[in-house]
């Protein structure tokens, strides 16, 4: 058994409270195997911690991580004309290499920024595990289907492939990759296809992640259409439950929140995304108060437009201040709690948690430095005033994927330049 020590630092424990501790990893296992006073516990290698803080690995729990290609390049627009007429026509162009590449840049960027796990929606799939693999990172992937503006065998075909990705690429990587069957929206999924398929994943054990609530314009059509509020809908056709997990759920009322309660069905709030695209604002202190399982995510590079959860905690406990006309709203031991245990548990992992049995999934933050002075309370750093540059050490699954703020896994400087090169290819593909 290799163990490795994480040593010297203060942890960030499972009750937000931090202390002085080590912590000792069977990188065999991938597992934590102790956490306990400094000094107390020995390994045959040691991860320096001192100043620093130990945190569990940060889950991005809502992403499409090879959209970094398109990091920058449509701006300024709401989500029904950004999406038709910006990314969608780039998206159709996209080769496998291209979200390789693209996966891959995105992965370099969530390890230098303390992610150690993600669920991504897009298609491609298997060059997005590849890169998992490879990445060493945890994730949970899926093929999305889109059944809007295709024939009917084109919109089954896509659901089928949602359904066949989530059952063959299931427990990949050594069980670091788990899979969700991925309707993109109810707006962009037709009712026939949702009615034939949802009873399929479910009856397969397959959990779901779809995108709800996003935008008014996806919400009054559904309301016209069948004369109930877009989850009264979905938990219609079968979609609610404790194995679905929605992203968005701006647009929620109080009944549906109630729904969501009642089935278990978990939120991932991305803040930045529904500020950048002028989404709205997501009840998130209401969300938490009904007992939902509210998680974080970043959204794809291309509505953020960076991958940092750092930024998105921040950017959590501010917009849900806000919404509440509240400032004790989303304090910071909760958004916290929502980057870090809620997401694990929507994702179905182990992580989150800094304690023995975990997985050993971390981030050592470096705490020498002017932004982080004073450290009255290492919490509210994390939340307000930590960066993702700031981390200096990242571990997955017992492995250190970062050291001293060097990878060890990608060779960095090749994946952005061929990001870089592939990303301008694309565009002018696109503008052909
Ligand atoms: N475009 C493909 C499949 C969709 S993959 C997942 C999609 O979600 C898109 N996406 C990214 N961010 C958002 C968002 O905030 N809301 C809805 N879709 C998004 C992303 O660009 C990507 O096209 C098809 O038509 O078959
Ligand atoms: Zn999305």
């Amino acid at each position: 058994m290799t163990e490795l020590l994480v040593a010297g630092g203060q942890v960030l424990r499972p009750d937000t409270t931090v202390e002085r501790a080590d912590v000792l990893v069977d990188q065999d296992s991938g597992d934590i195997l102790a956490v306990d006073d400094p000094g107390e516990l020995t390994g045959d290698d040691t991860l320096d911690a001192s100043d620093g803080l130990v945190i569990p690995g940060l889950v991005n729990a809502h992403t499409h991580v090879a959209m970094t290609l398109l990091r920058g390049y449509a701006d300024d627009k709401p989500l029904d004309a950004w999406l038709q007429e910006d990314i969608w026509p780039v998206e159709a162009e996209l080769t496998p290499e291209d979200v390789r590449v693209g996966a891959e840049l995105g992965l370099v960027e969530m390890i230098r920024s303390g992610t150690t796990a993600l669920s991504d929606m897009y298609f491609h799939v298997d060059e997005i595990a590849a890169a998992v693999e490879e990445s060493g990172l945890r994730a949970v992937l899926g093929h999305t289907a889109v059944t809007v503006a295709k024939d009917e065998a084109g919109a089954r075909a896509d659901m089928q492939a949602s359904l066949d990705t989530a059952l063959d690429l299931d427990g990949a990587a050594d069980g670091r990759i788990k899979t969700t069957f991925q309707p993109h929206s109810l707006t962009t999924v037709g009712e026939e296809y949702l009615r034939e398929f949802v009873p399929e994943a479910v009856e397969a054990g397959l959990p779901i992640h779809l995108h709800a609530n996003e935008t008014t314009d996806e919400v009054e059509p559904l309301v016209d259409e069948h004369g109930a509020r877009p989850l009264e809908y979905a938990d219609d056709v079968g979609l609610l439950g404790e194995d679905t997990f929605l992203a968005h759920c701006v647009h929620v009322d109080e009944t549906e929140i109630d729904l969501l309660a009642e089935t278990g069905t978990g939120a991932v709030h991305c803040p930045a995304s529904n500020m950048k695209l002028a989404s709205g604002m997501a009840p998130v202190q209401r969300l938490l108060d009904a007992g939902v399982t509210v998680a974080l995510g970043t959204d794809g590079a291309a509505s953020n437009n960076d991958l940092d959860m750092f930024d998105e905690m921040r950017d959590a406990a501010m917009v849900g201040k806000l919404a509440a006309d509240d400032a004790s709203a989303v304090p910071a031991g909760a958004v916290v709690e929502m980057a870090t245990a809620n997401g694990a548990d929507l994702l179905g992992f182990e992580s989150g948690r800094i304690e023995a049995g975990a997985n050993a999934d971390l981030a050592v933050l470096d705490l020498d430095a002017a932004h982080l002075t004073p450290a009255h309370d290492l919490v509210s750093h994390l939340a307000y005033a930590a960066r993702g540059s700031d981390v200096c050490h990242t571990v997955c699954d017992g492995d250190v994927l970062m050291r001293d703020r060097d990878l060890t896994v990608f060779d960095e400087r090749a994946v952005r330049d061929r990001a870089s090169d592939r990303a301008r290819a694309l565009i002018d593909r696109a503008a052909e």
